[in-house]
């Protein structure tokens, strides 16, 4: 088998003195698309941090062989793009110099952005719906428009591992699908790995090869959309009644309302 992209062995992470993942095993392979689901609270995002070398972590983590603690600062960042849930974004920056962050890791010491790294920058915006955006100022933007500047930086820099949490959550279904296109055909086409997070387990389960179930810090399930989104689990995981309907491009996830749900007792007595 050759190296996988990501290996994740025993992997444990405390915050604050608090157990967070507990014995976590994944391994992803080379152009594979996993995406991590769960419950809020699961250690979704800390295993992505984990898995980008922004942690400190007990167990071993590797990327494309080489274990995480061993990649330099400007290395990893050639290798593993992350986008966070709420990128801190410097105050007064403009799209372009937002997106041209993405780029650090080719820029010299010392050096300016070269003629190549700007049209990189301008080629993600255009591809990313943002061609008018570049002198915006990034606190001037809709969510949205902010997700999709966060995604750009991300896709400028050029990496072949992305890691991506919650990339969607502020977009219109529209611009879901829009994004999540472009991020599998730029996977396909330069054969980049990519490890998201996602709530929307419908459109989780349309673009993943596979997904990995978290609850309370610790792996509860993993195989295909079709494996892992059954009624059964979803409903003992995030105590949700859903019911699975087969789609298109595999199982679609649907909630449907409770028959007797605790909201649904007299409520007379008011609150
Ligand atoms: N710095 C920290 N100190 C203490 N606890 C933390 C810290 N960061 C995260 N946690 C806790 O770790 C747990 C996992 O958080 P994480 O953000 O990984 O969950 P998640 O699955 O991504 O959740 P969500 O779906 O709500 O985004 C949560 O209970 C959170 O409160």
């Amino acid at each position: 088998m050759s190296t996988p992209a990501v290996a994740v062995r025993e992997l444990q992470v405390r915050l604050a003195g608090v157990p967070i993942l507990t014995g976590v095993d994944l391994t992803v392979a080379a152009g594979e698309w996993v995406t991590v689901i769960g419950p809020n609270g699961a250690g979704k995002s800390t295993l992505l941090r984990a898995i980008g070398g922004l942690l400190p972590t007990q167990g071993a983590v590797a990327l494309f062989g080489t274990p995480i603690q061993e990649l330099r600062r400007r290395e990893r960042a050639r290798v593993v793009a992350t986008v966070a849930q709420s990128p801190v974004v410097p105050a007064g920056m403009s799209v372009l110099d937002y997106v041209l962050l993405g780029r650090t890791p080719y820029i010299p010491p010392l050096g300016r952005e070269s003629t190549a790294d700007l049209a990189a920058a301008h080629d993600v915006l255009d591809r990313l719906d943002l061609a008018g955006f570049h002198t915006r100022e990034m606190a001037t933007l809709s969510g949205g428009e902010r997700q999709r500047v966060f995604l750009a930086r991300a896709f400028a820099q050029g990496a072949t591992l992305l890691l991506l949490d919650e990339p969607t959550s502020a977009l219109d279904i529209g611009h879901q699908q829009d994004v999540l296109e472009l991020v599998d055909q730029l996977r396909h086409a330069h054969g980049l790995t990519v490890v998201a997070t996602m709530h929307d387990l419908s459109i989780a389960g349309e673009y993943a090869d596979r997904m990995v179930l978290l609850a309370d810090g610790r792996v509860a399930a993993t195989g295909t959309p079709r494996e892992v989104l059954t009624a059964e689990l979803l409903s003992r995981h995030y105590s949700a009644t859903v019911k699975v309907v087969e789609g298109d491009h595999g199982p679609l996830v649907v909630p449907v309302r409770p028959r007797s749900s605790p909201h649904s007792r007299d409520v007379r007595g008011g609150w």
